[in-house]
């Protein structure tokens, strides 16, 4: 993204006096101020105000109170003009508000009171036009179900809740396009192409609640980004209302487009900070035939990682998931939601899952693996499910080991990328370095990306604990070139982040307009 704003970027027709109304169209009629969003970004749940990204210190912090930014605060006159333009979806009653203000992981709290729930976008057009030019701060959410604190306002941001934009648009039953609004939820956009013979090509442990809008804001990755890739391949429109109430129409079903910049790329997983998603039309795979989900144990991370290769190379195009979690995962999955270990105890354990559109095709390619991976010893136990019950029982747990650390006492959650080689030995030298500190450290996640989910926990938030794991645990990842937010999602480090950055330079303005100034 740095680049683009680097460079001198050659505009087709530059927009400079377009009237609030207007709906600007993708081909790259924008220029680079059109994206400033003085005071919208977003994140996991699907966004929040940039009094955030402008003020939050970032996690490894001493604690200490951020200022607010002088935004206006709501009056009785801007209320009027809420309830005016969503009549019965303004809801300024606290204790409705209260859940909006909190994020999934109860970890961190804002303090709205308005909480506005637009069915259309015309709708947040109109919020956010009027937001802009009052001055007001506004906090975009959707599922509500990120886990890195983006989704809740820090401060008395209205919430801009997408929950009402819930409605399927368009499916194409030839092309497996299909076209919605960004409220819907992801198991609902699964049922519904499912009875059509079709699967989103995500999958997460939140689908009950999150959103397909914040899904894109935070660009989240899930089970099936090893088969099908991320949301950067698959998602081929977006409709986005700017920070100033300007529609941006990119919402295309094409496949192929080259007449211009992508300019939808910028918004998958700029978690808010360029706008507000209303729309997105994605790119569906065709319902497998035939599903298998084998459950594995492994004696050492080697091993586990040679199953892998073996499976790659055995298993090939009908490949879908290859996760793992480590025996702490196993105890607190066993000890805080009662899930008896469905094999015997090992170190380590996966779940792949294939694919196919061959039953006897797919079964006959992994009983020839799962022969080579025992006669190998790469694994040590397992146990093979192609009944649908049974294929949720596995998959559980794999999916519930997040509930489970909720459990277990306050959490300490990193989304860490790196050379699949090197991720487990993050786990072992965190413990190492913690010894009796934490109560527990587990790692689990995506061996397939490459993606570890490392989390800690202590009896209750401990700001000593805290201080032990960072910043090691970033300059272990920064020593392998990793990254320290894989598929989660930024939102409180932005700043320092964001701000870091040459071309970003964060300008201290008085006025409602610019935050962010380009070079
Ligand atoms: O809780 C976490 O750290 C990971 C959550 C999610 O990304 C998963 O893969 O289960
Ligand atoms: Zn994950």
């Amino acid at each position: 993204m740095a680049g683009i704003f680097q460079r001198t970027v050659r505009l087709r027709a530059a927009v400079r006096h377009l009237c609030p109304h207007s709906t600007l169209t993708c081909a790259a009629r924008l220029s680079p101020a059109d994206f400033h969003s003085p005071f919208l970004a977003c994140s996991s749940g699907q966004f929040v105000a940039s009094t955030r990204k402008l003020h939050v210190e970032p996690k490894s912090s001493p604690a200490g109170a951020p200022e607010r930014l002088p935004f206006s605060k709501v009056t009785d006159e801007d209320l009027a003009y809420f309830r005016k333009i969503l009549p019965g979806r303004t809801i300024t009653d606290p204790d409705l508000v209260e859940s909006s203000n909190v994020d999934w992981l109860k970890t961190v709290k804002g303090s709205s009171e308005v909480l506005l729930r637009p069915q259309t976008t015309e709708e947040v057009s109109q919020i956010l036009r009027y937001c802009y030019n009052r001055n007001l701060a506004v906090n975009p959410q959707g599922g509500n179900t990120g886990l890195v604190g983006g989704s809740v306002p820090v401060y008395d941001e209205i919430i801009l809740s997408t929950s009402l934009m819930n409605n399927i648009l368009t499916f194409d039953n030839i092309s497996g396009i299909l076209t919605c609004q960004a409220g819907c939820v992801l198991e609902n956009l699964s049922l519904y192409l499912e009875e059509r013979d079709y699967i989103m090509p995500l999958d997460l442990g939140a689908k009950g609640s999150c959103q397909i809008g914040g899904n894109v804001a935070t660009n989240a990755g899930g089970l099936r980004l090893l088969r099908y890739g991320s949301l950067h391949g698959t998602v081929l429109g977006l409709e986005v209302v700017l920070a100033d109430g300007r529609v941006l129409d990119c919402l295309a079903t094409l496949r192929k487009d080259n007449t211009g910049y992508d300019l939808k790329q910028l918004f998958i997983g700029s978690e808010g900070t360029l706008g507000v998603i209303t729309a997105v039309s994605i790119l569906c795979p065709r319902k497998p035939k035939s599903t298998n989900v084998v459950f594995l144990g492994c004696e050492t991370f080697e091993e586990l990682l040679k199953t892998f290769q073996l499976c790659r190379g055995m298993l090939g195009e009908i490949l879908s998931a290859f996760e793992f979690l480590d025996s702490e995962c196993m105890r607190l999955l066993n000890t805080h939601l009662k899930l008896p270990n469905p094999i015997s105890d090992c170190p380590f354990y996966i779940v792949i899952e294939t694919s196919g559109s061959d039953p006897d095709h797919d079964s006959q390619k992994l009983d020839n693996f799962l022969e080579e991976a025992i006669a190998s010893t790469f694994v040590t136990d397992g146990t093979v499910a192609t009944e649908e019950s049974k294929i949720k029982a596995l998959w559980s747990m794999r999916e519930r080991v997040t509930e489970a650390l909720t459990h277990d006492g306050f959490t300490y959650k990193y989304d860490i990328s790196l050379p699949v080689e090197r991720i487990y030995q993050l786990v072992t030298d965190m413990r190492q370095h913690l010894g009796d500190r934490a109560k527990s450290v587990v790692g689990y996640g995506h061996v397939g990306d490459g993606n570890l989910h490392l989390n800690i926990t202590s009896p209750a938030k401990d700001p000593a604990l805290l201080a032990a794991i960072e910043p090691f645990v970033y300059e272990w990842t920064a020593s392998c070139q990793g990254s320290i937010s894989a598929e989660h999602g930024l939102a409180k480090l932005w700043p320092s982040w964001v701000t870091s950055r040459p071309c970003w330079t964060p300008k201290a303005s008085s006025t409602h307009t610019r935050l962010y100034q380009t070079t």
